[in-house]
């Protein structure tokens, strides 16, 4: 028997899969007991110490999520949206938290996750760290106390792999604006402006998506008014800090209710 919550990590071999096996591996309050990557990946069967690089850890990368989920307590996905949905349903069957990363998903993606979340606990955020968290509640408060003479646009930064666009923390961002706004994102959100876009919209909601080199993830939320600027930012250095906000909800999850959680939850600030 072991006290310790047993973690499973999807997309072993991801840039985060490997942050959070390391995470896990070196944390005293969990055990990694399985790493999964997608059926036919070239590291399945291997030991995933040696396919990172380092020395054995007794753990073979596997492809079945049904087997790994069937003695988990928390799965920690950062992968692809067709997968985590995938893996929403799986984790729901075996009454596990799942803790989601993942961004980029469309919104009948996030349906089928909320309805996992009718049997699952599931915490689910574009952004893990604390530092993004406390920017949406700052956002938030900024929006509110400023008139539309100061338009919003958000800009972000990642690294060249980067597949989705606006990133994940971006939308949260706009999310806080608009809510501080009091109004739906969706009726003011302004992307990819290109070409004769005409004048810029009082209200609206900018989004602007740079892609370079190893960028980790830097997010501006600029205010504009004539003759003056608020700039709230945050930038992230080091993948560890998303790992540990993803290792803290896994915790934070256990003997919780099912339902669909965000990470204001679990670092009390909702
Ligand atoms: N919420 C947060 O705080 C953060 C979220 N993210 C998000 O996490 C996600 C992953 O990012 P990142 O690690 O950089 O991306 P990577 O592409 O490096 O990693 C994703 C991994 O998932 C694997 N994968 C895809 N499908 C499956 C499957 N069906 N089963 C198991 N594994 C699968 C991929 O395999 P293959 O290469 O073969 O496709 C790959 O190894 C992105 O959506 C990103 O935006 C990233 C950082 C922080
Ligand atoms: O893909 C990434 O790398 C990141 N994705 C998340 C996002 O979409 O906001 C979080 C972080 O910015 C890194």
């Amino acid at each position: 028997m072991h006290d310790l919550p047993g973690i499973v990590i999807t997309g072993a071999a991801g840039r985060m899969g490997q942050t959070l096996i390391k995470a896990v591996s070196d944390s005293d309050a969990m055990r990694l007991i399985g790493v999964l990557e997608r059926p036919g990946h070239a590291w399945i069967g291997q030991d995933i110490g040696v396919a990172m690089g380092g020395a054995e850890m007794g753990i073979t990368v596997g492809d079945d999520p049904l087997e790994a989920f069937a003695s988990a307590q928390a799965v920690i996905d950062f992968t692809a949206p067709v997968a985590t949905v995938a893996h929403a349903a799986i984790a729901a069957q075996a009454r596990i938290v799942h803790v989601i990363g993942t961004t980029g998903m469309d919104e009948a993606e996030l349906a089928k996750i909320a309805a996992a979340a009718r049997h699952a606990t599931i915490i689910r955020a574009g952004n893990m760290t604390l530092g993004v968290n406390l920017l949406t509640l700052l956002t938030k408060k900024v929006a509110e106390a400023l008139d539309e003479d100061f338009d919003i646009e958000i800009v972000e930064a990642h690294h060249h792999h980067k597949v989705d666009a606006p990133s994940g923390t971006a939308l949260m961002l706009g999310e806080a604006a608009a809510a501080g706004r009091g109004v739906a994102l969706e009726d003011v959100s302004d992307r990819g402006r290109d070409g004769i876009s005409g004048a810029r919209k009082r209200g609206n909601i900018g989004f602007h998506a740079i892609r370079g080199g190893d960028i980790a993830g830097e997010h501006d939320v600029i205010f504009a008014a004539p003759g003056e600027r608020i700039v709230l930012r945050h930038i992230a250095t080091d993948r560890s800090i998303f790992a540990r906000g993803a290792l803290r909800a896994a915790l934070w999850g256990q003997g919780r209710d099912p339902g669909e959680y965000d990470m204001l939850d679990v670092l009390g600030l909702n």
